[in-house]
């Protein structure tokens, strides 16, 4: 009985010690909110038709030309949907919409308090960012994005809080 409260104590002291190990690792809180999840369409004036006759407060649609895509933001409680339309002849949704011409789910986006920093740490981990450097993105603020054969078949845009 004696060994077996032994075994127990030091067996939690190895967990005690491995989550205070994980909570000062940079890594173990590199992920934040959830900002958006992005849907590329075929026809972001119905898209948009859909989500508001759901009674959603849905944006304009706005240009963004260093990113090659209109967007238009769905507000939700607790996060965003983007809306994607292609923008000029290079588009980086375009091959995307010619595989799926109905339109679908095109990426997530996740908050990293310090880009540079997340983008050292996933390259140290052999995540590839599609990008030297961040770009501004929809929110002003720097974005990046990482390649999905990477990241298990998803998409994924990282942007600074
Ligand atoms: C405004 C801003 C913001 O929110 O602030 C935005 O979101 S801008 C949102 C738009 N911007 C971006 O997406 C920028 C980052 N994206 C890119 O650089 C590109 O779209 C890539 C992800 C590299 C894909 O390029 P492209 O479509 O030309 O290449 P590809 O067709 O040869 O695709 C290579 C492989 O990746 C897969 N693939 C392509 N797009 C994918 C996606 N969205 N999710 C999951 N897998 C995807 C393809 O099926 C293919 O796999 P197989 O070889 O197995 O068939
Ligand atoms: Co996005």
């Amino acid at each position: 009985m004696a060994q077996l409260c032994r075994i127990l104590s030091s067996s939690r002291s190895v967990a005690a010690n491995l989550t205070r190990g994980m909570a000062s690792s940079p890594l173990t809180d590199m992920l934040g909110k959830l900002n958006h999840v992005a849907i590329a369409t075929p026809d972001i004036e119905k898209a948009s038709q859909f989500y508001r006759n759901l009674g959603a407060n849905v944006s304009e649609k706005v240009a963004q030309p260093e990113h090659g895509v209109y967007t238009v933001f769905v507000t939700l409680p607790n996060s965003k949907i983007e809306l994607l339309y292609p923008l000029g002849d290079k588009s980086p949704i375009q091959a995307f919409l010619d595989k799926n011409k109905a339109g679908g789910m095109h990426h997530i986006c996740i908050e990293v308090k310090d880009i540079n920093e997340a983008m050292s740490l996933v390259k140290s981990k052999g995540i590839r960012p599609l990008a030297e450097k961040p770009k501004i993105g929809a929110h002003g603020k720097p974005v990046v994005f990482l390649h999905p054969k990477d990241c298990g078949g998803v998409l994924i845009e990282l942007e600074q809080e």
